[in-house]
């Protein structure tokens, strides 16, 4: 198992800028990931069209009972490197399976922390639980995505716990039921290094020097999208010559 050099998650990353999150998605699918590298549910809070991609740099916060101590000398959002992608998420004991998803009201995230991100080059930041200021991340042209909104600050409701560690996250599918046939529920994770990508739709995670994902699998990503991208420009053209959508999807498609 190889680690990506830094040089070619560089060119990863100016890929992947070209491109949006469902065609990413498209590409994980082909290449085993059943999810798209998709965490369903949050929302983009900045009303910034573009899309953002960069380097997770992981958060966990935690309800004030939780055992752990509160990381009181760290603020995450000095230490938030260029070209990153703030996650931010709460511990377990905080997620429900279904909306609005998180137990805390407060909003952990606010203008003043995306003014600093933005200062330090951050690309974006992605939180599984409750934001407020939300003009202001509109004006700094920064995007925010989160389950929600909120206006009381976190202050009170949670402590940092952890800093680049793994960020899990619950995440239940009604529909794809399991072997004993009940709803799907599982944590999925954001391991910090991952490669974070968002926009309108929402964001995909793309792994990064975990179990198969080396740089032979990044490159066979990278290379795939722009042929499915461009495979689905030539359907879009043939439709609006007036093609059947699912004829000309399976003769473009064919080679991919
Ligand atoms: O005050 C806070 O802790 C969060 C907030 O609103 C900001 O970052 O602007
Ligand atoms: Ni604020």
């Amino acid at each position: 198992m190889q680690i990506p050099s830094q040089d070619f998650l560089t060119q990863v990353i100016s890929t992947l800028k070209d491109y949006s999150p469902c065609d990413v998605a498209d590409a994980l699918l082909k290449f085993g990931l059943p999810d798209g590298g998709f965490f369903p549910n949050l929302n983009q809070v900045s009303s910034n069209d573009s899309c953002s991609v960069g380097v997770a740099y992981t958060v966990t916060y935690a309800p004030m009972d939780d055992p752990r101590p509160e990381l009181k000398q760290v603020s995450y959002i000095d230490q938030a490197p260029p070209g990153s992608m703030i996650v931010i998420g709460l511990t377990r004991s905080a997620q429900l399976p279904g909306a609005p998803y998180v137990k805390i009201t407060n909003a952990l995230y606010g203008g003043l922390m995306s003014t600093r991100a933005k200062y330090l080059e951050a690309q974006g930041t992605v939180v599984f639980g409750r934001v407020r200021d939300v003009s202001e991340h509109r004006a700094l042209n920064y995007n925010v995505w989160s389950y929600g909104t909120g206006i009381c600050a976190p202050k009170g409701a949670v402590k940092l716990v952890a800093v680049n560690e793994p960020v899990e996250v619950l995440v239940e599918d009604y529909y794809n039921k399991n072997e004993e046939g009940s709803s799907r529920k599982a944590y999925k994770t954001i391991y910090p290094g991952d490669i974070i990508i968002g926009d309108e739709n929402g964001i995909a995670r793309v792994p990064v020097g975990r179990d198969v994902y080396d740089d032979e699998w990044l490159s066979k990503i990278i290379n795939y999208i722009p042929k499915r991208v461009e495979a689905d420009e030539l359907v879009a053209k043939d439709i609006m010559d007036g093609k059947k959508a699912k004829e000309s999807q399976k003769i473009r498609r064919a080679n991919l």
